[in-house]
């Protein structure tokens, strides 16, 4: 991913298996039943601290006797605690919502990664349930990928949308987010609503009952709208900003853009792929297939392997393949564009231009083994020093031996290297990322078109001086991870309308489009320089 500058990575695939969309939610979290699950999620969370070293559940035993249907107040005399104890420590939000809006919040306070995000605070909250860490990562992702669409939801049952705290916010995105996508019975949205309300801030109980129930009341209403002729409701019910669903339509057209949006809600299937440095792909798929992963060759991409039971991969034998720069997780996207930018003939000078953390560095020199039986010496540029690192210690970790790590601006390489002085030139140009939104929830509702334009002219300036460096006779692959043509078809049209764009000759366009447990979707063309 390019413009928030993630990473891929297995965190990020969620290799427990547990969907944003797929299953039950009553099936993971145990909620049909009401107040059987609410007694449920106090039994686990008793004498439990939460993320901010605070107990939760205290009041557990007090309130099994009586339903656990008091409200705040009663619920503090009842246990005879004084009125000025903090109501929060007898409130009974179940562990994992209390995990995903704390993990929201600080997603939305530190611009933070949810997949990031999320392990963290589980860990802080205590001993979980697999299960209650599995919802509390789906709800946590959901709520992050569709908090747009919730606020569109929320401040539609609001007086005065503006006065609520960003807290009180975070807590009721969560309940939006069961009724709206989740399709969770009214009386458990409502019911933990109002805790999890009042566990972030105890004096909004009464607004976030009234809240809550006016939301319950309308949500069948949602998303406002006939999905077929209005893009507006159409961008509601997939939980797209409306200026993005409306591109998307235009580029693609309604049924295409509606797939893909629907597609990006969904979770992307876990690839790995074989360093052929360091291993064969018998040799993986050996071991791969003794641990129950249940390993299939993707065809037409050397070295890609689908892995149909991720949970399996967390074995220590699996986890040693990883340990030894055998096998790396990469989409197939990625891994087909990493074929594809290389050369015909070994190349003896390549540079590539937004190395990043390196995956694709990796998966050029595996392929260059399997194509040319060798490396080859590769400059590796990137305007972030922590990733020029990061991609010197994974070079090691994989077997790398020609790599020369540089940190440069890419629109100004021509400073830095003599015109004409390479083989082949790889622009994996920072992008808005929009291919990749099942790993990166965060990015839709953080993208502006003003941002999607000025990518679109960095990535310009990068081509163009990239490009230079290119010898007659080479190759220029430029590639992103977005699907705007803005960003792919139209900086390749603007490159060869330069008078330096006339000399090339765009010889081959790859174009991935993304599919519901299909690849991210990838862009990616040749540029060959006639003279
Ligand atoms: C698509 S991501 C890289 C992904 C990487 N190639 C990989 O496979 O792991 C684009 C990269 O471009 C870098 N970048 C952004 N602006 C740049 C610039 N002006 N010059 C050089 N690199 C830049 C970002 O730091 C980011 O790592």
């Amino acid at each position: 991913m390019c413009a928030y500058r993630g990473r891929e990575g297995m965190n990020s695939n969620r290799g427990d298996g547990q969907g944003g969309r797929g299953g039950s939610p009553r099936d993971a979290h145990g909620d049909r039943g009401g107040y059987k699950g609410r007694s449920d999620s106090r039994e686990r969370s008793n004498g439990r601290k939460d993320a901010d070293g605070r107990r939760v559940g205290g009041g557990r035993r007090v309130y099994v006797g009586n339903g656990g249907r008091s409200g705040g107040n009663a619920r503090a005399s009842h246990s005879g605690r004084s009125s000025q104890a903090p109501r929060r420590l007898e409130n009974h939000a179940s562990p994992a919502r209390i995990a995903a809006c704390l993990s929201c919040r600080i997603v939305r306070e530190r611009d933070a990664f949810v997949s990031e995000v999320v392990p963290g605070v589980v860990s802080r909250m205590g001993p979980m349930k697999p299960e209650d860490v599995a919802f509390a990562t789906r709800l946590a992702r959901g709520v992050v990928a569709t908090s747009g669409a919730l606020d569109d939801f929320i401040n539609r049952n609001l007086y005065s949308p503006a006065d609520i705290q960003p807290n009180v916010r975070d807590a009721l995105r969560v309940s939006a987010y069961e009724l709206l996508y989740l399709k969770k019975d009214d009386y458990v949205a409502v019911d933990q609503g109002v805790e999890l309300v009042a566990y972030v801030e105890p004096k909004a109980r009464a607004l976030a009952n009234a809240v809550l129930r006016k939301m319950a009341r309308t949500a069948s209403r949602w998303p406002f709208g006939d999905v077929g002729t209005d893009v507006v409701a159409l961008s509601r019910k997939v939980a797209f900003p409306s200026w993005m669903a409306k591109r998307l339509v235009e580029e693609m057209g309604r049924e295409q853009a509606a797939a893909f949006m629907e597609a990006s809600n969904g979770d992307a299937p876990v690839h790995a792929a074989v360093n052929a440095i360091r291993a064969t792909d018998e040799e993986v798929l050996a071991v791969l297939q003794e641990q129950g992963a249940d390993p299939n060759l993707v065809e037409g991409i050397p070295g890609c392997i689908r892995i149909g039971t991720p949970k399996a991969i967390r074995s220590d034998v699996v986890t040693k393949l990883f340990e030894d720069g055998k096998v790396l997780i990469s989409d197939p996207s990625a891994q087909k564009v990493a074929s594809f930018a290389l050369p015909g003939e070994p190349p003896s000078a390549f540079i590539e231009v937004g190395s990043g953390r390196g995956t694709k560095t990796v998966l050029m020199q595996s392929n260059a083994m399997r194509k040319y039986g060798k490396q080859f010496p590769i400059v590796s540029v990137d305007d972030h020093p922590f990733k020029a690192k990061l991609l010197r210690n994974r070079a090691r970790e994989y077997g790398l031996t020609s790599v020369q790590t540089k940190v440069a601006d890419g629109r100004k390489l021509t400073s830095l290297y003599e015109k004409g002085s390479f083989d082949a030139v790889f622009v994996d140009a920072p992008c808005s990322g929009v291919g990749t939104l099942r790993r990166h929830p965060e990015i839709r509702w953080r993208l502006t078109e003003r941002d999607v334009a000025k990518m679109a002219d960095v990535q310009l300036d990068i081509l163009i001086d990239a490009a230079s460096l290119v010898k007659t006779g080479g190759q220029v692959v430029y590639s992103t991870c977005t699907v705007f043509r803005e960003e792919n078809e139209r900086v390749v049209e603007r490159f060869l309308k330069t008078k330096f764009g006339e000399r090339f000759e765009m010889t081959e366009m790859l174009k991935m489009s993304l599919e519901e447990d299909g690849p991210d979707a990838h862009f990616a063309v040749r540029l060959t320089k006639r003279f």
